[in-house]
Formats: C-alpha cells, structure tokens, sequence
C-alpha cells in the first residue's frame, strides 16, 4: 500500500524539488545568495514521514551550508506533528562523501557536525538512513547518529579520515567500535578501508540491506518504528564491547600502524582514540577525540594529504603547452587492443586491458613464450577475479604469435623490450599492417617517443604510455606525449587510463620524463654519497626515516642493478670520460662483479641465497668501498642523516623545478602524484614539489647553492632558474607556482 504510492526516483527526485521549491517560498529564502544551491530539501512522504535530502553535487558532502540546512529541516520535521519518523537521504543515489574536504583549508564556519549529530541522535522521533552510493567519513559519522541504517547492496561504507591526515572527528571513532567492536573498529579506522554493504552487514554497520529502492526501504523501516522506544537504537549510550585481549589488541595495532605508517601521526591518532571509546565513556571519548583531531587538522601531514588527494583529481584536467586540453578533445571509443611483447610488463598491461573489458590480442613471436604467458595471465586474471568475487576475463583475450594479427585493432600497446633499435622495428611493422587511424602507444620508461612516432606513417597517432610495475596493480600511468600526438591521441590514452583503474598523468617527451628523469640525481648523490664516506645502510636508513618504503639502495638489489647498468651501457656513459662532470662508477662495478641485486644474492647487500628478500649489511661491499676510496682519492668523511635528506632530495626537487621550467609537467600536482604512485614518495609528504614548498623555497635554494659550491662537478645540485625566480618573487604558495612559469615577470 505505503509502496504502491511511492514514486520512482526520478519521479521521486522531481517531487522533492517541488516540495523544495514550495518549502523555499514558505521559509521566504533568498535564492540569490547561494543558500539553496547547497543544501538539504525536506518533503513529507507516506503521510507522516519527513524526508530530509542532502543536495550537494557530485557527492552531497557536509558543507556549512549543508549543516545548517540539516539542522533546520531536523528541527522542522520535529516540530511537525503529523511526522512521527524521517529518513535522510543524498540526492543522485550518493548518501554523503563526508565533510566538505575544500572547506578544510579555509576557516570553517557554520555548524559543526559533533553537536549536530549528537542532536539527530537525541531525536525523539526515530530517524533512518537511507544510504546509497557512499556513506563516507563525516557522512557514515552522520548514519552512526540516526537510529537506523538502510543501505543499498552496491553502497560503499567507510572511515577514510585517515588517509586525509585525519581522524573520523565527528563521533566516529567513539560510536564505530560501541557498534561494530574493537577489532573491526580498529582495522577500519586505522586503514580508512571502504566496506561492501554485504560486508556492512556482517558488522552489524547497517540494519538491513535492499537491492530495490533505498528509500523505499527506509521509508517502510521508519513506518514500522514510529513511536518504539529509541533508548537501545542510541549508539553513544551503548556500552563498548571490550574483549577480555583488548590491551594486547590496542597493542598489536599500535605497533602495525607504527610499522607501516612510516612516521604518519593520524593512524596513531586513530589507534589512541578507539582506546578511548574502549576506555571511557562517552563524553570523555569524545573529548579525547576532539584533542587528537584538533592535532591532526593544524599538521603538515594532513595539508599534505588533503593537498595530494585532490591533486589526484586534478591531473585528470590535463593540458599540453601546445594548448590541447581534457576538455576540448574527445578520445575515440576503443573497442579492441593488442598488446605485443609478453614479457612482464605485457602481461601486466593485457591483465589490466581485459579487467577493464576491453578485447585484448596479446602477441608474442615464439609459440613456448605465448604459451607461457598464456598460463600467467591466466593464472593472474584468476586470482583477480576471485579477490573481487567476479567471473574472470579469459574469453576477453584472444593470443597470438602473428604480429598480422593485429590487423584490425584499434589501439596497439607496444610493450617488447626496452631498447630502441628492437621498438623502432616494431613500430615500422605496425605502421604497415594495422588498419589506418590505429593508435599506436608504447610501454617505454624514458625513450624517445619522438624518435619512434618517426617510424610511423602517423606520428600524430603515437603516444608513450610508462606503466609501473605490476603494471596491472599499479596504480599509477604516466601518459607521454610527443611533439607530433594529437589531442585525440592524448585524450584517448587517457581515458584507456581511466578505464584501466589508473590515474594517468600526461606528460611531455624527455629522456625519462617526469619520474625517471628526477630519479637520476637522486641516485647520484647516493652514489657520491658512498663515495664520501657513507654506507648503503646508512643512506637507506636515512631515506626510510623520511617514509620511504625502502631506502634507495634497497630498492636498486630489489628491482636488479643490472637493469640500470643496460641502460648507462646504451647511453655510453659506462665507457665515457667524465671530465666536466662527476659520475660514479659504483653501480657499473658492481654489476661487472655480478652483483645485480636480490636476484644474484648480492648487490648493495647481501642475502642467503640468490631471490632472498631479507638485506644484510656485506662486509665485503664495506671493503670494496674502503678500496675504492683509496684508489681513487676520496677520503671518508662522517656523513649524516640530514645530509642524506638534503643531498638526496633536493638534488631530485630541483630537476623537479627544471621539468616545470621545460613545461614537461604542466603543474607540481603533476610531478607529486607521479611521485607517490609510482615512487613511493610518503603520501603524508605530499609529494617533493608539495615538500619543497614545506621546508621553505628560500632554504631549498640556499642548500643548493651550499652544495653545489662543495661539488661544482655536480651540475644537477645547480640551482635552476625556476626555483630562483620563485624565491625572487616572494615564494608564492604552490597553487600560483604556473603563473610564475607562464609568466616570467609576473610579480606576484
Ligand atoms: C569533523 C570532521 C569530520 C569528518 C571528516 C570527513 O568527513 S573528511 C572526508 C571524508 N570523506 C572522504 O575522504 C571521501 C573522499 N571522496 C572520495 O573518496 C571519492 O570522491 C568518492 C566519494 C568515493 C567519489 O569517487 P568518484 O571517483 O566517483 O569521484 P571523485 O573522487 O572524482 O570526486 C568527484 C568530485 O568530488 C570531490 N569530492 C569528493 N569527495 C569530497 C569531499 N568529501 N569534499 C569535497 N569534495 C569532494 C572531488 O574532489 C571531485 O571534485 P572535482 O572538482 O571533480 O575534481
């Protein structure tokens, strides 16, 4: 009966805004100010429920505006004596993405959430959530505060604060665990992880799941609970289930987020905080709350955080120096791909291609290697499947040992190995065969994308796509355009990007482009630096002390020195005379002993036995060094943490500025998620450009210079003509960093 007369949704979201509109000229609102773009609509549905929707696109988030709104349309259905429950929704099937992030770096006005959902939860009339979409942050703290939740089965539920720097601060980390208990309260806050409603369920997160109308549910939930007593459906007033291994739980915990934290202090927050819902009643948590997340707002770490998670959206709006842009050009619809070359990183790429949906032909010249590759992908794609608990794609790919094969794609990604002479043939044989208008992209680190567009009949349809590997787990594309791609080339890479999961950042044609061609100082220095005196161990110590997953010599024995030994090898810089410029042999030697890493059992460490993973500091390695010094008229100095820091880092910052100058990277957001993705810069450090601009510009510089008056052979410690000019110009805050760069005589 009550369902009969419900509408659809979009019947259902036209008669909201009528009631909007009605209740807009009842409250005798001004339109004009902006209030009601923002905000909460309330109408009466099935005679005595009041309807509250959050209407605040694209992810109905907690602004000032939102709050207030919330608060009067409560106030108002309570007041209303024909509405005996209300259920509040988020307009477009999105409950709530959570406190408005933008609001964060200004002063906040407007309510606050505490007291507000404090005051929901004191409601005399029960309220229900009617969660769709996402319930995220503030907007699942908001659901915690009503006395029902209703979730639709494709909803998303989570406490992602923590990956903003932050804590759930709005009453999350007090009533979570009185919910859901100490265990699970833990694992979600401290991880920020996002929940299946299935999953929600199991939790006892939300009451009841539908795979109907959310609202419809809701509405009914609401019916049936009109006038029941609220006192058990009140989560702050429940009793923290508290296990009887609850210390060795808050234990444990503490010292896994300090493990893999890396020196980030909010999951540390969160730890302390859910401590105190299991500790303290109410109140007092919520006191404890407020303390921690008032440390966490002010820190670095959560600007840093906040800074990278919309820059994260932000390189999807790309532009080149040529003036194309994201919202000008349109990529063409791509229906099939070939991937050619099955090595790693084209099995990585067909995995990531088929998951997406795309029909792949993945071709590999010797039948034994295709079939091989067969059987990984396979497996690959299996595994995968079975993680998200969907059918895998195996029909979606179609393999091949005839490069003929790819006659009638339309998009190919060359992905053979990295070597010039070997893609150059490739691409020739492509541009014969494949039909005309095929895009034709290759998997390169740091070619010339130029060089090989030449090779084609249509430069314009090249473009360089650098996957990281696991190419299919990475998340991270940096999408290279050339001086002939065209817009539709780079739009279309893009959104194959896109489809792949991966966020890709479009970046112009150097050698290594924007990450790799920053990483070459930064391991230069860390050669020179074993040169002067210091040991791998130390360096890496340093490096992981700042939050690198691994320091950079660990790095190099994981990833096999050999591969950058080829590559110095092809450059000539191994057999070259380095007279103007310093350059260390280290590597080169090394690898000439047959030490290529975790591989070999020896590199930069030693290791049990060849593909050991644990790095043991190698006397031999320490004696080599010793020798070396010698030789070559080096004298060990004391060398420590702090020079590491500056040596390292700033020598990468500053290539950093030359690729900004170069218009490589069309902004520093550009260079600081690259960063984190795809070299696991700590995200709470937002990445080097972010960093710089934290440690002051005017210091960057005066290391440089300090340094490269110390080493005038290292032209890379110069400091570059971008870094000066912004110090020059009063170190403008990094969102006005392009307007030096297109501009260079603006005085900001
Ligand atoms: C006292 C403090 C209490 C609580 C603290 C909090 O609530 S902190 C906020 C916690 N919430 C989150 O961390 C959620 C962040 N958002 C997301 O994870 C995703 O955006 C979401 C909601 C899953 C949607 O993903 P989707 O891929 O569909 O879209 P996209 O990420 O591109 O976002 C679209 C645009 O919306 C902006 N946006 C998203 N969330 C917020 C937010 N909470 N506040 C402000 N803006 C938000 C995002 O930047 C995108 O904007 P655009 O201009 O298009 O780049």
């Amino acid at each position: 009966m009550i369902f009969g007369r419900y509408p659809s949704r979009d019947k259902q979201d036209k008669a909201i805004a009528v009631s909007a509109k009605k209740f807009r000229s009842a409250v005798g609102s001004d339109t004009s100010n902006g209030l009601f773009g923002n905000m909460a609509l309330y109408s009466r549905v099935s005679g005595s429920v009041g309807l509250i929707t959050l209407q605040n696109p694209p992810v109905n988030a907690l602004s000032a505006v939102v709050r207030q709104s919330l608060i009067d349309l409560m106030d108002r259905a309570l007041s209303e004596p024909e509405v005996k429950s209300v259920v509040i929704c988020g307009q477009n099937g999105k409950f709530c993405g959570g406190a408005d992030i933008k609001e964060f770096r200004s002063d906040m006005t407007g309510p606050p959430l505490v007291p507000m959902i404090d005051r929901l939860e004191l409601s005399s009339k029960p309220v229900v959530a009617a969660i769709e979409g996402v319930a995220l942050g503030g907007g699942l703290e908001l659901a915690l505060g009503c006395h029902y939740r209703v979730a639709h089965s494709k909803t998303r539920l989570g406490l992602p604060e923590v990956t903003l720097g932050l804590l759930p601060g709005a009453g999350g980390t007090q009533r979570l665990p009185r919910l859901v208990g100490i265990p699970a309260a833990l694992e979600l806050i401290t991880t920020g992880r996002h929940v299946t409603a299935a999953e929600a369920l199991q939790l006892g997160l939300v009451d009841f799941v539908t795979d109907h109308n959310t609202i419809e549910a809701a509405v009914k939930l609401a019916l049936s609970v009109a006038g029941k007593s609220l006192d058990s459906r009140r989560i702050s007033t429940c009793k923290c289930p508290r296990p009887p291994y609850a210390d060795a739980l808050f234990e444990e915990a503490m010292q896994r987020v300090r493990r893999s934290a890396r020196g980030a202090i909010a999951p540390v927050a969160c730890v302390q905080a859910v401590h105190a819902a299991a500790t303290l009643p109410f109140a007092r948590g919520m006191e404890q709350e407020k303390q921690l997340m008032a440390t966490l707002f002010t820190s670095g770490q959560a600007r840093a955080l906040q800074y990278q998670f919309f820059a994260q959206r932000a390189v999807s709006r790309w532009s080149t120096p040529s003036g194309a842009r994201w919202d000008t050009s349109k990529p063409r619809p791509v229906h099939k791909v070939a991937v050619i070359g099955l090595g790693t990183m084209g099995r990585g790429i067909t995995v990531a291609l088929a998951q997406a949906g795309l029909s792949v032909v993945a071709v590999e010249t010797h039948e034994k290697q295709l079939m091989e590759a067969k059987r990984v992908v396979s497996g690959m794609l299996e595994r995968g499947a079975k993680r998200l608990g969907a059918p895998p794609a195996l029909d979606k790919i179609n393999y091949s040992c005839e490069i003929q094969a790819v006659a009638d794609v339309d998009l190919v990604i060359e992905a053979v190995f990295e070597d010039m002479v070997v893609k150059k043939t490739v691409f020739r044989q492509l541009s014969a065969i494949c039909k005309p208008g095929t895009f034709l992209f290759t998997n390169t680190s740091g070619l010339d994308i130029d060089e090989l567009a030449a090779q084609t009949r249509n430069p314009e349809l090249v473009v360089g796509m650098h996957f990281f590997a696991p190419a299919h787990v990475m998340k991270l594309l940096e999408v290279v355009y050339g001086r002939r791609s065209s817009s539709q080339a780079v739009a279309t890479a893009m959104k194959i990007g896109k489809n792949m999961d991966k966020i890709s950042v479009a970046v112009g044609n150097c050698s290594g482009f924007v990450g790799n061609r920053m990483l070459r100082p930064y391991l230069d220095q860390a050669f020179f630096l074993l040169e002067e005196g210091a040991t791998p161990e130390l360096v890496d110590q340093a490096l992981e002390e700042f939050g690198f997953a691994m320091g950079v010599f660990r790095m190099s024995d994981l990833s096999g020195l050999d591969i950058g030994w080829k590559v110095r090898k092809a450059k000539e810089m191994v057999s070259k005379t380095h007279q103007d410029c310093r350059y260390s042999p280290l590597g080169d030697l090394l690898c000439e002993r047959g030490r290529f890493g975790q591989k070999t059992g020896r590199g930069w460490y030693q290791y049990d036995k060849p593909g050991g993973r644990v790095a043991k500091p190698d006397p031999w390695l320490h004696s080599f060094l010793e020798k070396y010094r010698a030789q070559r008229g080096f004298v060990a100095r004391r060398i420590d943490h702090q020079e590491v820091l500056e040596r390292c880092l700033y020598a990468l910052i500053n290539e950093g500025f030359r690729i900004l100058e170069d218009r490589i990277a069309s902004g520093p957001e550009d260079i600081d998620v690259i960063y984190v993705l795809g070299y696991s810069w700590p995200r709470h450090r937002g990445g080097p450009m972010f960093y710089a601009q934290m440690v002051g510009l005017s210091r960057i510089l005066e290391k440089l210079e300090y340094y490269h008056q110390l080493h005038l052979d290292i032209p890379s410690l110069q400091p570059c003509s971008l870094l000066r000019k912004l110090v020059a110009n009063g170190r403008p805050p990094i969102h006005k960093w392009v307007e030096v760069i297109k501009n260079p005589h603006s005085h900001l």
